[in-house]
């Protein structure tokens, strides 16, 4: 299927924070991603031509690894989950271009070469990541310089045909972002987005490249947002890398993180503190920046969505303690 054949109702669905991935194969989801690019006009306005985006696409595709959450499925859903918000939020209207392929781009590439364990793993157990990056989120530095080794090829530089201005602008959000996407800044990026929402400038780029940061981890643990029968799945793929890791960790004589020790950790027990502590006020905040009714809707769809996850998990939980 090549991006000519998807039809306009799927590039409608596609659009949507409902789309479904296990529907796909990962041929289609390569289209997928194409056709994103297109509907965005990346093409023309970056004048990227359809055989390197192809060719980047392949690229991105051969490096993310078969594990079970942090692969080429999840690169998609974060992506797909991004390319539904700008749709949404109408974002095209209120930045520029640039920052939008910026925003899709380090979607794309944000968990390269994730290897299923995660910082707290890279450090305790000084591996050649933990070294290369002095523990300095050496996972997300990895997949950011991945992303740029992939980018220097021409063949696969969707970038080659931008004077050098921009590509060093899209080279310094792209690692903005990504870096961005490491959970032990949360707060810190959560309370930065806070502090500057009551005077938010969209022409204040420093306020941009907040939001932008915001969106992209938003996008990236977003799954529980949707439908009960795509959420599910991914959070058993997430419990089976955590627990992987975990039996390793003990393996090793490592230090076990409490919520993927698999003797410990239940589904609904470490979803609901996820839902209540790091989800929601994400997406609150989110709101609070975009009155407009339509993400609001959203919002409140995604809130409500959450909140019966929320449920569900919790009667799960109660059926447990029985
Ligand atoms: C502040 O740093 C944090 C906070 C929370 C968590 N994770 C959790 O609380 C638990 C394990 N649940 C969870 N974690 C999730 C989800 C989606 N992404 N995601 C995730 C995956 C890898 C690394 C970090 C996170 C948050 C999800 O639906 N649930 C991990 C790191
Ligand atoms: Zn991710």
């Amino acid at each position: 299927m090549s991006s000519l054949e998807v039809s306009e109702e799927v590039r409608q669905y596609l659009k949507t924070p409902t789309f479904d991935n296990w529907q796909w194969e990962d041929a289609e989801i390569m289209v997928l991603l194409q056709v994103m690019y297109t509907d965005l006009d990346f093409i023309s306005t970056f004048n990227i031509e359809l055989d390197v985006l192809q060719q980047f696409l392949y690229e991105v595709y051969r490096r993310y690894n078969n594990i079970p959450f942090h692969n080429f499925k999840h690169c998609f859903c974060v992506t797909q989950m991004m390319y539904g918000l700008i749709w949404l939020i109408d974002l095209r209207s209120k930045i520029d271009s640039i920052d939008l392929l910026i925003m899709l781009t380090s979607a794309v590439c944000h968990d390269l070469d994730h290897t299923g364990y995660n910082n707290a793993y890279q450090i305790n157990a000084r591996t050649e990541l933990a070294l290369r990056y002095n523990d300095i989120s050496p996972l997300e530095n990895h997949h950011c310089a991945v992303a740029f080794e992939i980018l220097e090829k021409s063949e696969s530089n969707i970038f080659r045909n931008l004077p050098t201005e921009q590509y060093k602008r899209i080279r310094e959000g792209i690692i903005k972002c990504i870096l961005a996407t490491d959970m032990t800044r949360h707060t810190e990026i959560l309370n930065k987005f806070k502090a500057i929402l009551p005077v938010f400038d969209f022409s204040n780029k420093d306020h941009r490249d907040v939001l932008m940061m915001i969106m992209i981890k938003v996008s990236d643990i977003s799954n529980e947002a949707r439908p009960m029968d795509v959420a599910e799945p991914w959070l058993d793929c997430l419990l089976q890398e955590f627990f992987n890791q975990s039996d390793m960790e003990k393996l090793e004589g490592l230090p076990v993180t409490p919520f993927m020790d698999r003797d410990k950790v239940t589904k609904p027990s470490s979803q609901t503190g996820f839902i209540r502590f790091v989800l929601f006020p994400l997406f609150i905040e989110l709101a609070n920046l975009f009155p407009c009714l339509e993400v609001r809707t959203f919002l409140e769809d995604l809130t409500k969505r959450v909140r019966e996850t929320e449920t569900h998990r919790e009667r799960e939980r109660k059926r447990e303690r029985v």
